[in-house]
């Protein structure tokens, strides 16, 4: 049993939700959502969608083939497509809040989460970029998360993330180098079952750095931390030109890329395919998985939300789950 939570309601989460437990209503896995169930009855296919609402988290299981289990949480305002409301930022973190308490409790074996904006709840005081940071707080271990983004053909983590690209710059560190490599590393064996996970570390600067005639990155902060992962036992590849990294052939080669930033990162496995790239939290101990893409207000309400990238993160939460839970 997964837990998936409610996301911003003015966004694409509620319908998504709907149609995935359609799809995934035979085969599971199995969730429940933790929502309104009158805003999930108002969404687009949720007049004919039966709820069951639960008093209860652990009689989801027994339900999940006949009903989508909905344990409760009350918006303070009703929801509208596409209009985001900051009175609502509440139920939406509670809703994260109750996930991750499900999980440490043991009724869940891990966690997804719908999209939020993060704009919306920072204007009414949430304190964090987004939810991998405010997992790792949850967890209690803040600094230990890592993201990665992982897709059919690519699987990247920005050591830099939610941050400008200035400060991206400014902050990039030896020690962050390693401690993402390190982490990238140890979840690809554990959560991914690759017995010896092949990395790419990217460089910075164009050309990564053209022997530092475009940029003195890569060899005063990227070599170094690459010569201390070696010294571990941990082989990289690189720093690589960042502009033919992800060609077809380069990826052949590796099972994940380190990359300096956000969108040197999510470009490439957004590009590459949005609709079946998976969010995940490596790091924690705490499954955690999401859609690629974000609140969608744009398209909210109109049923035209593609479900594809949430089922994905659903089945990408349940095998790292029970890979886990072998290895342990
Ligand atoms: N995991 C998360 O919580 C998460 C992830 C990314 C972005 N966001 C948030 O989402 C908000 C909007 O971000 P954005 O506009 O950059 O990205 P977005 O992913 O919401 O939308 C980008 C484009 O893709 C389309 N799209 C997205 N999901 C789709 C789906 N399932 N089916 C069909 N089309 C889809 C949208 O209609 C839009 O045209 C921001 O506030 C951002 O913070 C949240
Ligand atoms: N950085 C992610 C993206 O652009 O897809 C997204 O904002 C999600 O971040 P969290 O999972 O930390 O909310």
């Amino acid at each position: 049993m997964l837990a998936l939570t409610m996301g911003d309601p003015a966004g694409i989460g509620g319908e998504i939700a709907i149609a995935a437990w359609r799809m995934l209503r035979s085969t599971g896995p199995a969730f429940l959502i933790i929502a309104d169930p009158a805003w999930l009855r108002s969404c687009a296919g949720g007049a004919d969608c039966p709820l069951a609402v639960l008093s209860d988290p652990v009689e989801a299981a027994a339900i999940f083939a006949d009903a989508l289990p909905v344990w409760p949480i009350d918006l303070a305002a009703t929801a509208v497509p596409g209009r985001p409301d900051s009175a609502n930022a509440p139920a939406i973190t509670g809703s994260i809040a109750r996930a991750v308490a499900l999980a440490q409790a043991g009724v869940v074996s891990g966690i997804v989460t719908n999209p939020i904006s993060k704009a919306v709840l920072q204007a009414a005081g949430f304190a964090y970029p987004g939810h991998t940071e405010y997992l790792g707080a949850l967890m209690q271990t803040p600094g230990a998360e890592v993201m990665m983004l992982a897709g059919p053909s690519l699987r990247v983590v920005p050591v830099t993330v939610h941050c400008s690209l200035r400060r991206a710059v400014e902050t990039l560190t030896t020690a962050e180098i390693i401690r993402v490599t390190r982490t990238t590393r140890d979840a690809l064996v554990r959560d991914f079952g690759i017995a010896s996970p092949r990395l790419a570390m990217a460089g910075l600067n164009p050309h990564a750095g053209e022997s530092g005639r475009m940029g003195t990155e890569e060899t005063s902060l990227i070599e170094p931390a690459m010569r201390a992962l070696a010294d571990e036992g941990i082989a990289v590849v690189g720093p690589m030109p960042p502009d033919t990294m992800f060609t077809p052939a380069a990826r052949a080669r590796y099972d994940a890329a380190i990359c300096m930033y956000h969108d040197q990162a999510l470009i490439p496995l957004k590009t590459l395919d949005m609709e079946r790239g998976v969010n995940v939290t490596l790091g924690l101990d705490l499954v955690r998985t999401s859609p690629d893409h974000g609140t969608a207000f744009d398209i909210a309400g109109r049923g035209i939300a593609s479900p594809v990238s949430l089922v994905e993160a659903l089945r990408l939460a349940d095998t790292i789950a029970r890979n886990r839970s072998s290895a342990a």
